[in-house]
């Protein structure tokens, strides 16, 4: 098992992403980007809600030249107007001067809408067309871990056409529409494996970590292979999501400590296997939209109904880089140590022969009984 370099693509390709991962890392930082959709559609200017600031508003009304507004998801919009009947997304015009600090409220879930005063008369909704421009820009904002929701304006003066090079000459990445279409895919295949070493685990002795670097500029994922696997035979796999707050922490919310010592062990005892350790925080929403996926389900929300008020689906994850870094690792054949079906068509339809399921349960605590009934009443978990 050779260390590898990133799958070459096509040049072409390769600047599309790259566009797509500028993007993400400033909208992450707080900063506008340029959206553009083909030929005479339009051009927006993008600003993550939940980062939005006085200097990137300013600048969004001053090189758009039109007033911006905020695209909100379903629930967000529902709670804010009352309003039963609401498209999946619902864009806002923002009032003449409405400060950085109104429109984060606007955009978290969590503000009561009562305390956004007479504002919340003036929100007026207008749904968002599917298919181009806006939910694109969600899209990135989801991809930056932040919040589904995000601050426009159209560049009333300038055409698709024209986009990029006005951009280069504000000082603003752009992107088109189309280059954030088949980005997840393409982003999976982009993935290194850069160093191996030995590290012997308490549950697993004779381990080694092997990292993998997603050319993203994302965090890595790790393959912790036990024994000396036989690739000709069906491998004993666990894919193991990131949970900070049950792997490192120990809270009893969930199962994932349990889930991750429980496969390590297992493998361990079976003599060889494979641990993938995917950089997918919170069902791959971030660790900070999970504790705030947590802080709705104190105030009553199951784990699924908390990620939907929250603009997200109940699972965001894929699994495209587990499948590539089995890919790459040469193995073909898997035994899965899981009880998510949805992981094992994922994996299939990736190319990855499940041979059998391995259940993985583990007894619950008075503090995860629901979370765990949920998954097996809402997201088909076999338990
Ligand atoms: N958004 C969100 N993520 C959670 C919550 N509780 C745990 N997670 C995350 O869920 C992931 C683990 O997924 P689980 O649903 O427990 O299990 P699974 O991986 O789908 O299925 P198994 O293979 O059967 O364990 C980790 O990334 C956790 O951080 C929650 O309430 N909300
Ligand atoms: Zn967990």
């Amino acid at each position: 098992m050779e260390d590898t370099q990133p799958l070459a693509g096509g040049k072409a390709a390769a600047s599309t992403q790259t566009s797509v991962d500028r993007a993400i890392s400033e909208l992450r930082r707080g900063g506008l980007v340029l959206l553009h959709g083909s030929a005479d559609e339009s051009v927006l200017l993008v600003l993550a809600a939940e980062m939005a600031n006085e200097v990137a508003l300013a600048a969004m009304v001053r090189l758009a030249g039109s007033l911006p507004s905020v695209i909100v998801p379903k629930n967000r919009a529902r709670d804010i107007t009352g309003n039963e009947t609401i498209p999946p997304y619902s864009s806002m015009a923002l009032p003449h001067g409405v400060d950085a600090a109104l429109v984060r409220q606007i955009a978290d879930p969590l503000f009561e809408p009562e305390k956004l005063g007479t504002l919340r008369q003036s929100l007026t909704i207008v749904p968002v067309r599917a298919g181009r421009l806006g939910p694109a820009s969600v899209q990135l904002s989801k991809w930056a871990r932040l919040l589904p929701s995000v601050v426009v304006a159209r560049v009333s003066d300038v055409k698709a056409a024209e986009a990029a090079r006005w951009a280069h000459a504000s000082g603003l990445l752009s992107l088109s529409a189309s280059d954030v279409e088949g980005y997840v895919e393409a982003s999976a295949r982009r993935l290194s494996r850069v160093a191996t070493a030995r590290v012997p685990l308490a549950d697993a002795e004779n381990s080694r970590i092997v990292a993998f670097r997603p050319a993203d500029g994302g965090e890595e994922h790790l393959a912790i292979i036990v024994g000396d696997p036989d690739l000709e035979a069906p491998v004993l796999v666990r894919l193991h999501s990131e949970c900070l707050t049950g792997d490192l922490l120990g809270s009893l919310r969930c199962d994932c400590g349990d889930q991750l010592r429980g496969a390590l062990k297992e493998i361990g005892s079976q003599g060889s296997g494979i641990l993938l350790y995917l950089a997918q925080e919170g069902r791959d929403i971030g660790l900070i939209n999970k504790l705030r996926a947590y802080q709705l389900q104190d105030l009553g929300s199951d784990t699924v109904d908390a990620n939907e008020q929250l603009g997200f689906e109940a699972d965001e994850r894929v699994y495209l880089t587990a499948a590539e870094m089995l890919r790459q690792l040469g193995v073909r054949s898997v035994r899965l140590m899981t009880n998510n079906p949805e992981k094992i068509s994922q994996l299939r339809n990736s190319g990855v022969d499940v041979v059998e399921r391995v259940a993985h349960i583990f007894p619950s605590n008075s503090h995860n009984e629901g979370y765990l009934r949920t998954k097996a009443s809402r997201t088909g978990h076999l338990f």
